[in-house]
């Protein structure tokens, strides 16, 4: 009797809290390209923080989502056997930042960072990685069934927020690689090849991503994400600095560091472009 009434509790509880999620996916701010780059700014120089001390939080973040998505247990391949693929900015320091992470939860992280900045923060990133034996790719192997083979998910650390134009340099080809190796992507921030704003482009390389992590608050492109599971990191707003922006973020559990964001359905309109588009 008690227990069932314990059960009936917990169950209305859980409703009642998908409820509030669920109004507060209509309530939560998008953020533009633009205010995703001021309050980057004010971050820094506003609120005097370093980009190590954020990047620090934002890769820890990025390392608990894909724990909670992918536990170690439900891993095939290689005793949980990731391949971290890092672009030439930020969202790349994220990702040198969640494979360090990533290998001291039990995984095994492997890099691959194709076009690395010349600036003391990334060496470093690299440095600590190296010391504590991540292997760098030199190159992805010619045959995409190889990667497919080696790991089990691909964390996209390409692109974030400052990505524009057409994509530029080496990074079609090895998108183009990536995608057809068919494995999951677990994509920070934004999910690479997207417009930041509108989302997936036609005739692009880009990743049908299966895990997004949001940093901060989610990027307008994020209402075009129907993967399985959103999840929002990041948690270092100061509470004036939601308040400049209005930002209505979800409440994070306790002390966790990650929070989960439904996801909705996809639109018949968004159905149309998915099935004609090339991604994937
Ligand atoms: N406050 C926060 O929320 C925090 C955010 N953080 C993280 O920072 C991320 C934003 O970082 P970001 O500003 O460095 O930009 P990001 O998107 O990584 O890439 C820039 C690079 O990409 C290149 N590039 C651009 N377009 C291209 C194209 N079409 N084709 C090819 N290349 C292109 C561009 O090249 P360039 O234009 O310089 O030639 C440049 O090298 C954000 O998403 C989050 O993950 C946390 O670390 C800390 C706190
Ligand atoms: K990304």
């Amino acid at each position: 009797m008690i227990l069932k009434r314990l059960i009936r509790n917990w169950q209305t509880r859980k409703f009642h809290l998908s409820l509030n999620m669920a109004g507060l996916q209509n309530k939560m701010k998008f953020l533009n390209q633009e205010e995703a780059q001021q309050i980057d700014e004010d971050l820094f120089n506003e609120f005097a923080f370093s980009v190590d001390q954020l990047m620090e939080l934002a890769g820890l973040s990025c390392a608990h989502a894909v724990v909670r998505a992918f536990p170690k247990e439900s891993l095939t391949r290689e005793k949980g056997a990731i391949l971290i693929a890092c672009g030439p900015g930020n969202n790349g320091g994220d990702g040198l930042v969640c494979a360090r992470h990533l290998k001291l939860f039990g995984y095994k992280p492997t890099i691959y960072y194709p076009k690395r900045p010349k600036k003391t923060l990334f060496e470093n990133l690299v440095t600590q990685c190296e010391k504590m034996d991540i292997p760098f790719l030199s190159y992805l192997p010619s045959d995409p069934q190889l990667i497919h083979d080696s790991y089990n998910l691909i964390v996209d650390a390409i692109f974030g927020f400052s990505f524009k134009g057409e994509m530029r340099g080496d990074f079609p080809d090895i998108m183009k690689k990536l995608i057809t190796s068919k494995l999951p992507v677990a994509s920070i921030d934004i999910p690479s090849g997207w417009d930041v704003e509108t989302g997936p482009v036609e005739e692009r390389p880009s990743f049908k991503s299966e895990v997004l992590i949001s940093l901060t608050a989610p990027k307008l492109c994020a209402k075009k994400f129907y993967g399985r599971q959103h999840f929002l990191g990041g948690r270092f707003i100061p509470p004036d600095l939601a308040k400049k922006y209005e930002l209505v973020l979800p409440p994070f559990p306790g002390c966790e560091c990650i929070v989960e964001i439904p996801v909705e359905k996809m639109s018949p309109e968004d159905e149309g472009v998915e099935s004609k588009s090339t991604r994937e």
